[in-house]
């Protein structure tokens, strides 16, 4: 499935037209979608519709002449006539079948909601410039205090559907029926909340010009199954993926032993922790390799078995002091490399180490995001695809925006999201599970996107998997313990 801005929606839509398909038949088919929705998800007797002036209105028209037939339907409008002239036809169409749309006013309003009808929201849609205010916003607040069950059409009214942030006064619906593709709202918290149920509508806009428009992909199970890791049965440790994993101080081996641990169930063939301290050994089947960052660490690792290294993961829990020595550690080897926490360092020198590699993947929270961007948190919140975009670009590695819902951006523009997982995953680690579950998967250095988007979906369905087990409580290492069994699900195609 794809996931639109509004331009890209409204470029589709002229394509559309320019290729013979006129705005009123899609509107016609998005006004019936939405009819069949409340057919197939409600019984109310009674059915409100709330039409604005622009197109979103023109789809409220269309369905309510569509449900006509089968429920006592009103409609209330915005005092300003329709604007466009498709949804003006359609308000047409509705005076033929008998029904005249009234004011949306105050006490029309109230008297209609006392009937408990189910509300259809077609105020805004993806057109909304600025925040809803004064008698908007109003009817907005009182349909949300009503207790009546809400279906939107297309967006939630009132927010912007652009953006997982929301901007003030919208409508908190039942359910969405999203028109021709989801909307980037749709899929970031924590505007995603208000669309409640989110489904999406074949309108009629042929597959290919859909395709052409829309540059995000959201990611699903079944979208990266050809892309799970997956093993001959003649095949050995050494062909499957070795990982030097370049983690961990001399007090805190935990980031880095369930970064370990995590690679080794997600199938690395040989996992080697280079680290400083001496380590617990807890899995006797790391291998542990000691280095000191205050004596020549880079030649240490060059002495390592890490010729044989496939693929390398810096920074779990790493050493400050690595930080001196980043942009050199980045350049030693040429092979596919993991950056996570303390390997993202910023600046210069490291945007060029990681620039020059080519290999890299990148794997920062919003406010590592932040800082690597030379911006607020908050910018990476409101804009995450932007975000995880500009750092690809800028760097030339993959990257993965870790959130609730996560974004991975290539450097060719190419960009998923995806918003599994469990609310339990907030919780110290869960990071660094992903990390050696990316550094495990992205040996095949040509397609360390496709492995990414792969990485992702599993480690959020291992995260819904122990928290339908272990609830908000779940720690870490429980993501490990699930792992196996998401991944077994997700090559099933469950
Ligand atoms: N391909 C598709 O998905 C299709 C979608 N359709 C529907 O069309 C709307 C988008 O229609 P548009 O006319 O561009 O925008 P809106 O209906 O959302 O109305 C915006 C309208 O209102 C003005 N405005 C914006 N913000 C505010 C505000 N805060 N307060 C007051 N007024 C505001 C703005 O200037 C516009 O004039 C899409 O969501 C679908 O529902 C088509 O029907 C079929 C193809
Ligand atoms: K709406």
């Amino acid at each position: 499935m794809k996931l639109f801005s509004a331009h890209e929606m409204r470029a589709a839509d002229q394509a559309a037209a320019d290729a013979g398909i006129p705005l009123l038949l899609l509107m016609e088919a998005a006004g019936r979608a939405v009819a069949d929705a409340v057919t197939r998800h409600f019984a109310h007797p009674e059915v409100l519709v709330l039409c604005g002036g622009g197109n979103n209105g023109g789809d409220g028209y269309v369905a309510a002449r569509h449900l006509l037939a089968s429920r006592r339907v009103s409609v209330l409008e915005l005092s300003s006539a329709p604007r466009s002239d498709d949804a003006r036809t359609m308000r047409r169409a509705l005076l033929a079948h008998g029904l005249t749309p009234r004011p949306l006013e105050e006490a029309a309003l109230t008297r209609a909601l006392e009937g408990r009808p189910l509300v259809v929201d077609a105020l805004f849609g993806s057109g909304l410039t600025r925040p809803l205010e004064g008698e908007v916003a109003a009817a907005v607040a009182r349909v949300n205090a009503s207790g009546c069950e809400v279906l939107s059409v297309d967006v939630p009214s009132g927010v912007a559907s652009d953006t997982g942030e929301l901007l003030g006064p919208h409508v908190r619906a039942t359910r969405t029926v999203q028109l021709a593709g989801a909307k980037v709202a749709s899929l970031f918290h924590p505007a995603r909340a208000a669309f409640g149920a989110a489904e999406v509508a074949d309108i009629g806009i042929p597959k290919a010009i859909l395709e052409a428009h829309a540059s995000v992909t959201v990611l699903s199970p079944d979208g990266v199954r050809a892309h799970l890791p997956t093993r001959a049965p003649d095949t050995h440790k050494y062909e499957v993926g070795t990982l030097l994993v370049i983690a961990g101080s001399a007090t805190y081996l935990g980031a880095a032993e369930m970064a370990c641990r995590a690679a080794l169930r997600a199938g690395a063939g040989l996992v080697t922790l280079a680290s400083e301290g001496s380590f617990p050994g807890t899995w006797p089947e790391i291998i542990h390799e000691r280095l000191a960052w205050d004596h020549d660490p880079l030649g240490t690792l060059a002495e390592l078995g890490e010729n044989r290294a496939q693929v390398r993961l810096i920074g779990p829990g790493l050493d400050r002091r690595a930080a001196a020595v980043l942009p050199a550690l980045i350049g030693q080897r040429r092979v596919p490399t993991v950056l996570d926490a303390g390997a993202l360092g910023g600046g210069d020198a490291w945007e060029r180490a990681v620039r020059d590699h080519g290999r890299c993947v990148l794997t920062p929270h919003h406010g590592e995001a932040a800082k690597l961007l030379e911006t607020s948190a908050k910018a990476v919140r409101t804009a995450p695809l932007e975000a995880a975009r500009t750092l690809a670009e800028r760097t030339g590695a993959v990257v993965v925006l870790k959130g609730a819902t996560t974004v991975v951006a290539a450097p060719d523009g190419r960009t998923a999201a995806h918003a599994g997982g469990h609310p339990g995953m907030a919780t110290g680690g869960t990071g660094d599970v992903l990390a050696g579950l990316l550094g495990a998967w992205c040996s095949d250095e040509g397609a360390l996107f496709e492995r990414a988007c792969a990485g992702v979906v599993a480690h959020a369905r291992a995260g819904e998997r122990a928290g339908a087990r272990f609830g908000d409580g779940l720690i870490a290492t429980d993501l490990i313990g699930a792992f196996p069994e998401a991944w077994r699900e997700l090559r099933e195609g469950r």
